[in-house]
């Protein structure tokens, strides 16, 4: 484990971000040193309302902040679309990411595969930080050789931007590469309200539902002949992603290559 882990976090007034800050507020070997938000810049953490007691500056401008800070890692929990900036930039600055933004395409997601490859910098994007999450993703996976007509039902908050979510994403990737790809259903079948049958992963369905109440739920159901079988995860509070992001803290130290998913990571 490494001693002490210099830590930019991007997005700290986030659910995810707050939650990150207070992970590293606890954690002895865990130091933050700065945040990148897209507000109070030039102010410092311990003067933000709700957010934890840290010392350490806020900045909005991503390049300043990765060429002023000395960093080991930056935790991304923003958008899609800046998660996807800062990682890259991060790279190039040779801090290593740990990002748990999901939404990035796969072509973004090979470019900064490629990126750390040749800075030789380790990364870690992991579409959900839960432990709970990645083992409900490896079962379904062996249950899939067994069971290759399956559907995905992902529930979220109503906050969330990406659909569908990136563990649903994986899941479906990590059930591709044992089932062999077909379509399920009647051939025959109409679809008389669009989406009704969700959306379609090399003949899989998927999908998801938003309503508030809800943190990060996912169910994996398969189908076969007289019986099914259900592999549910619930979230039901952020907690639950913290002890992953922790371990691709310590873990991304000891890296250079880019890890996408935290099985990667796990005993
Ligand atoms: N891998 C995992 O285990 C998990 C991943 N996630 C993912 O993490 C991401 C964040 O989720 P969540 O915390 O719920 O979302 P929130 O909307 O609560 O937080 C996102 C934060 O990012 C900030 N932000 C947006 N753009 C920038 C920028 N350019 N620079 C700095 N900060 C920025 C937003 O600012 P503002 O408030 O001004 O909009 C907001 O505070 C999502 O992609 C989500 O899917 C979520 C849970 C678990
Ligand atoms: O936005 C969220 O909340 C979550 N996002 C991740 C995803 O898209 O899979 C992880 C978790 O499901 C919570």
């Amino acid at each position: 484990m490494s001693n002490n882990i210099k830590v930019i976090v991007a997005g700290p007034r986030g659910k995810m971000g707050t939650e990150a800050l207070k992970l590293i507020e606890k954690e002895e070997n865990l130091t933050l040193v700065a945040c990148l938000d897209r507000k109070n810049g030039g102010k410092n953490v311990g003067e933000i309302d709700n957010l934890p007691n840290l010392d350490a500056p806020i900045f909005e401008d991503p390049e300043k902040c990765l060429s002023e800070i000395e960093a080991d890692v930056l935790i991304d929990l923003t958008t899609p679309e800046n998660g996807y900036k800062h990682t890259k930039l991060a790279l190039e600055h040779g801090v290593r990411p740990v990002v748990g933004t999901t939404g990035f395409t796969p072509e973004q997601l090979e470019e900064l595969k490629q990126l750390a490859e040749e800075k030789q910098i380790g990364a870690v994007i992991a579409p959900n930080f839960a432990v709970g999450a990645v083992l409900m993703m490896q079962f379904s996976k062996w249950a899939a050789k067994h069971f290759p007509d399956v559907e995905i039902i992902e529930k979220h908050h109503d906050q969330k931007l990406d659909a569908p979510s990136g563990t649903a994403i994986k899941t479906a990737e990590l059930i591709r590469e044992v089932r062999e790809s077909h379509h399920q259903g009647h051939p025959n079948e109409t679809e008389n309200l669009t989406g009704a049958r969700g959306a379609d992963s090399d003949g899989m369905k998927i999908h998801s539902m938003r309503l508030p109440g809800l943190i990060a739920h996912q169910e994996v159901v398969f189908g076969g002949l007289g019986q099914t079988l259900t592999i549910k995860h619930d979230s039901h509070h952020r907690e639950s992603f913290m002890s992953g992001v922790k371990l691709a803290a310590e873990k991304v130290m000891h890296l250079e290559v880019l890890v996408y998913g935290l099985e990667h990571l796990l005993d």
